[in-house]
């Protein structure tokens, strides 16, 4: 069934729950203020309007926050040198489940809004215009979701830490820039980045489950791994189209556009570096010398066939 601009608020209420999960944000901030009017965005249904101020007034926290997590992640891991690596796999597994379930009704509530936009007003409408698929009570309220998800996930590396598992550089600088390249955008109303949330939110479903499957210890051939990587590089390409296709448009000086040349440039900075980092990431562990990720994958099956 196709979303529409009309969808009902009654959706929005069922999922008020995990909206609150929210809350922690601004209280860990110590923002009460925030507590407050973020109370008036999720708790009784969404509004579109609040929901920018709120990202807008998140915006200086977030980029702080980027700061708190480098130095963070890296004072843990200088404490954990000497240190025996902690377990973690229960936690491990429920953070892994929850955000795998987390995209995937991300995806089931924004990409229906996003072909009945497509539709109706035409594919390029949805990235140059703000649609539905920001400001319906379904849709919209799980954009603004994906964009508040970005501080959260910043966990992903504190267990990596802890576990003493590598820290590779794609890793911490795509968690520390992309929390603030999302509260940019949403609040300053730049509709290419819907491309980003819903293709975002499918590949993390993906992505997450895969996670969840190695912290539960079961073997997943390289297949997927490189299938996961691949479908990440496709989005980002998908993406940074949708984003010169707008920029043509708007030094063409097609009015109207939903595009600021701060969201717009941030938003191309992200994307083209982390596709260069992936590129560089697919060929050392699918490409390079038969894969490292192959390589491990012969490594462990000989390991368990003379056990
Ligand atoms: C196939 C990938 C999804 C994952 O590649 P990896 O090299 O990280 O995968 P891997 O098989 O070696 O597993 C890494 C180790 O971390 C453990 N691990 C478990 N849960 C994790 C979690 N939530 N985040 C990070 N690591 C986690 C695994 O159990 C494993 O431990 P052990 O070694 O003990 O088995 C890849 O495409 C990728 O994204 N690589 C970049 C690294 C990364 O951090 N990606 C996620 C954020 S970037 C992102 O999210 C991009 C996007 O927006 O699409």
């Amino acid at each position: 069934m196709l979303g529409s601009a009309e969808a009902t608020p009654i959706k929005a209420k069922r999922f008020q729950t995990l909206g609150s999960a929210f809350f922690l944000i601004p209280v860990l901030s110590g923002q009460r203020r925030n507590l407050q009017e973020m109370d008036q965005v999720l708790g009784y249904g969404f509004e579109y309007g609040k929901a920018k101020e709120y990202a807008r007034s998140l915006e200086g926290f977030s980029a702080k926050l980027a700061v708190v997590y480098m130095v963070t992640v890296f004072g843990i891991k200088y404490y954990m040198r000497n240190r025996k690596p902690l377990d973690l796999q229960g936690p491990l597994n429920v953070w892994n489940g929850i955000l795998a379930v987390f995209s995937a009704l991300g995806f089931l509530f924004t990409f229906p809004t996003l072909l009945h936009v497509i539709f109706t007003k035409g594919l390029s409408h949805t990235y140059t215009h703000i649609s539905a698929v920001y400001t319906n009570s379904t849709s919209g309220y799980w954009v603004f979701l994906w964009v508040l998800s970005k501080i959260p996930e910043l966990v992903d590396t504190i267990f990596i830490v802890l576990r003493k598992r590598p820290l590779m550089f794609m890793h911490w600088y795509h968690h520390a820039l992309t929390g603030y390249y999302a509260l940019v955008c949403y609040h300053e109303d730049n509709a290419h980045m819907v491309w980003v949330v819903w293709m975002n939110y499918l590949v993390h479903a993906f992505m997450y489950s895969y996670y969840l499957l190695k912290s539960l210890k079961i073997r997943v051939p390289p297949q997927v791994a490189q299938l996961i990587t691949t479908s990440q590089m496709v989005q980002f390409t998908i993406a940074i189209a949708a984003q010169l296709h707008v920029g043509y448009l708007a030094y063409s000086g097609v009015p109207g556009l939903a595009v600021t040349f701060r969201g717009w440039a941030i938003g191309l900075f992200m994307l083209v570096s982390y596709y260069a980092l992936w590129i560089q990431f697919y060929k050392e562990s699918y490409l390079n010398n038969g894969g490292k990720k192959y390589k491990r994958a012969e490594t462990e099956g000989a390991a368990r066939k003379a056990q």
